[in-house]
């Protein structure tokens, strides 16, 4: 029996019964689903002051160390950048689309909303974003589920023009079909590992676990992923920050392009580089830190809020 824990929120079960249908199918064994209440679910308190989204993976983390559950899957953008001592990623699936959705009424895009119209998102990347986009919009703070997300935009209680979510959540729940727009990451970068997840065990997990976890690690989207959240590590930014940054690999080359917003929209700085995998012993590594240093270099700092 593999105990497979999750946060108890639609996504989060959702993802988790793709992974743990995944494990099942390779090592034979029979499953259980362990649902983690955190206190990010139970508290009506800002997440600010619980300390970010950490709380999260927090909870999560203790119940793998408790042996509570023998593993645990995490929405990859959602798990600070510093490892957990006693605790490693035992496999990065295959990435769904990192890129975030517009949900709009009326199939409106960005380029379309009326002048004015209300935008709502949590997030200060996407603040940023929609400010350098479109300065008339006034951007709206919400919270809550993706459901609950949704339903300020779209059905009968709407009392929003359009919300910015991402769209592997969207995907995960089968509500892709509320985006009216697809943002391209080339013009909005999204956050250091979206669309990824992470599936964490104990160090040291025993024999067929880990070779179920081996066979559903994804080369390339470890890397990938890798060289994000690597660029908010060295940044030292928190979860919270109006960072982007998105890598892929393609013929032999990493790609990645990171970007610092100024929260009001007025600036932003992007760093892009490519570097030949084989080239180097950490590419993702090596690739980030250039691309950090070199935002820190151009004034990071001075544009935008990079601490928690
Ligand atoms: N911060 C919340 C969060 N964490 C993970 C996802 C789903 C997308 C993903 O797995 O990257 C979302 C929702 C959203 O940003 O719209």
């Amino acid at each position: 029996m593999i105990r497979v824990g999750t946060r108890g929120s639609a996504l989060a079960l959702a993802q988790t019964q793709t992974i743990a249908d995944s494990i099942a199918a390779r090592t034979g064994e029979e499953i259980e689903i362990v649902r983690v209440v955190t206190e990010g679910d139970t508290s009506r308190a800002s997440l600010s002051s619980l300390g970010g989204t950490g709380v999260f993976a927090s909870a999560l983390r203790d119940a793998l160390l408790a042996e509570e559950c023998d593993v645990v899957v995490h929405s990859l953008k959602d798990l600070p950048t510093a490892p957990h001592p006693g605790l490693e990623i035992g496999a990065v699936p295959k990435r769904a689309d990192a890129r975030d959705a517009l949900c709009a009424r009326d199939g409106l895009t960005l380029e379309t909303l009326p002048e004015g119209a209300r935008v709502g998102t949590g997030s200060p990347r996407r603040v940023a974003q929609l400010r350098k986009a479109r300065p008339d919009l006034e951007v709206v703070d919400i919270r809550g589920n993706i459901d609950t997300r949704l339903a300020r935009a779209q059905g009968p209680d709407a009392d929003l023009d359009a919300v910015v979510l991402a769209a592997a959540g969207l995907g995960r729940l089968g509500r892709l079909e509320s985006a009216t727009e697809l943002l391209e990451l080339g013009p909005w970068p999204t956050a250091p590992g979206q669309g990824a997840l992470a599936i964490e065990v104990r160090e040291g997990a025993r024999g067929a676990l880990r070779t179920a976890l081996k066979g559903l690690d994804h080369f390339s989207t470890r890397l990938a992923v890798e060289a994000e959240r690597t660029v908010l590590a060295r940044l030292e930014a928190g979860c919270a920050a109006p960072v982007a940054a998105t890598a892929f690999l393609d013929d032999g080359l990493i790609f990645l392009s990171a970007r610092v917003y100024a929260v009001d929209g007025s600036e932003q700085l992007t760093a892009s580089h490519a570097q030949y995998v084989a080239d180097s012993e950490h590419p993702a590594i090596e690739i980030a830190e250039r691309a950090a240093d070199e935002l820190l270099a151009n004034g990071a700092r001075d544009i935008a809020p990079l601490g928690d």
